[in-house]
C-alpha cells in the first residue's frame, strides 16, 4: 500500500509535534517544512524523530527541509506557520504577521500540492483558514482548519476531572470560532450516555464552559514564552488520520460554511465528517435560541476579523 504524503509547514512547537504524533501513529511519511533563515533546524528535527522510530516502533520517512520541491504532491498539508501569542496578547493580534505568512505558504503550495487537503492551524484560525481559501482557490472542501477537536479535547478533560471519571467517556460538542465565542452545547455533551445537565449543576457547568474558552489563554500564562502545542498538535494529527484513513470521522472542525447555518461564506467551527477528501458533510443541528444567538456572535467576530484582514493586503 502507497504511504500518504504528510507536509507540515511550520517547524515549530506545533508542527514538530504534529509530526510526532503523525509518525507514532504511523500516518504516512512526512515532509517538515521551515523557512531558508531556520537554516538545518527542520532537518536536525526531523532526523532526532527518525532516530526514535526504532524504539517507538514506527515506519516513517520524515524528511525537514526549507524547499516546497520536496512537499510536492502532498495528500494532505498541515499549516502550522506564524508567530504564537504571548502573555497579555490575543490571538486576533497576530492577524497582520500571520497573514501575510498565510499567504506566502499558500502561494506555494497551491503549484506544488494542488490535490493536497489543507489543514490550517495558524492563529487566528478562522481568518487564517479564509486566508488559505483566498491563495489557494482549493474548493473549499478541501481546506479547513483546526479548533475545534482541540477545544472539544479540553472541555472533555475539565469535564472528566470535574466528575473523576474517565475522559473515554466524555462526550462533547462546542461549536463556533475558535476563541472567546465558542458555543458549548449541552444537548450534545454527555458522560457514559447520560445528559450532563444531570451530573453537573448549571453554575459549575458555566465555569467549565468558561475555563474551556480561555483554555489557550491559561497555556500561554502558565508557558510565558509560547502558546500551547501538546494537544493542538494531537488534534491535528486526529483531522490528519481522518483524512490519510478515510475514517468519515465526525468531529468539529472550522469548516466553509455558506447555506449552511446561514453564515454566508466564512469559515466557522461546526460538526462536520471528515474523509480522505475533506470535509465530505457538514451536520446541521437544530440549536436553541440561545445557541442561536451565542453562533451568531460567533459567527459575527469571525467576519470582522476577516474584514480587518481584507483592509490590510
Ligand atoms: N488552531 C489552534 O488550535 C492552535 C493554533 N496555534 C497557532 O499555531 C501557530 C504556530 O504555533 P507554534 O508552533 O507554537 O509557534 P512556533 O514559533 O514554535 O513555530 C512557528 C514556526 O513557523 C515558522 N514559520 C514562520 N514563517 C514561515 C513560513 N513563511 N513558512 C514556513 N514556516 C514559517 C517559524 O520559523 C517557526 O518555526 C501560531 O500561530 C499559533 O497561534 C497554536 C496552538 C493551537
Ligand atoms: O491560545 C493560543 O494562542 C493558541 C491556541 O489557539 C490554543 O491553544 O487554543
Amino acid at each position: 500500500m502507497r504511504r500518504a504524503k504528510i507536509s507540515i509547514i511550520g517547524a515549530g512547537n506545533v508542527g514538530a509535534t504534529t509530526a510526532h504524533w503523525c509518525a507514532a501513529a504511523e500516518l504516512g511519511d512526512i515532509v517538515l517544512v521551515d523557512i531558508p533563515q531556520t537554516e538545518d533546524m527542520p532537518k536536525g528535527k526531523a532526523l532526532d524523530l527518525m532516530q526514535s522510530s526504532p524504539v517507538m516502533g514506527f515506519d516513517s520517512n520524515i524528511v525537514g527541509t526549507t524547499s516546497y520541491d520536496d512537499t510536492s504532491g502532498s495528500d494532505v498539508v498541515v499549516i502550522t506557520a506564524g508567530i504564537p501569542r504571548k502573555p497579555g496578547m490575543s490571538r486576533d493580534d497576530l492577524l497582520s504577521t500571520n497573514a501575510k505568512i498565510m499567504a506566502s505558504v499558500c502561494e506555494q503550495i497551491k503549484k506544488t500540492s494542488q490535490h493536497a487537503v489543507v489543514i490550517v492551524v495558524s492563529n487566528p484560525l478562522d481568518a487564517m483558514v479564509q486566508k488559505a481559501l483566498q491563495v489557494t482557490g482549493f474548493e473549499p472542501s478541501r481546506v479547513l482548519g483546526q479548533a475545534g477537536v482541540l477545544d472539544t479535547a479540553r472541555y472533555r478533560t475539565f469535564l472528566a476531572m470535574e466528575l473523576g471519571v474517565s475522559v473515554e467517556d466524555v462526550s462533547a460538542l462546542l461549536m463556533g470560532g475558535h476563541g472567546d465565542t465558542m458555543v458549548p452545547i449541552p444537548s450534545c455533551t454527555s458522560v457514559g450516555g447520560i445528559p450532563v445537565q444531570q451530573l453537573i449543576e448549571p453554575a459549575r457547568l458555566a465555569e467549565i464552559v468558561d475555563r474551556t474558552r480561555k483554555g489557550g489563554a491559561e497555556i500561554v500564562s502558565l508557558l510565558k514564552t509560547g502558546s500551547a502545542y501538546y494537544a493542538p498538535a494531537a488534534a491535528t494529527a486526529q483531522m490528519v488520520e481522518a483524512v490519510v484513513r478515510d475514517k468519515k470521522r465526525l468531529i468539529p472542525c472550522a469548516a466553509y460554511c455558506d447555506k449552511e447555518y446561514g453564515v454566508g461564506g466564512y469559515y466557522v467551527g461546526v460538526p462536520v465528517v471528515l474523509g480522505s477528501s475533506g470535509v465530505e458533510k457538514i451536520i446541521e443541528l437544530t440549536l436553541t435560541n440561545e445557541e442561536k444567538t451565542a453562533f451568531q456572535k460567533s459567527v459575527d467576530a469571525v467576519k470582522e476579523l476577516v474584514a480587518t484582514m481584507a483592509k490590510l493586503s
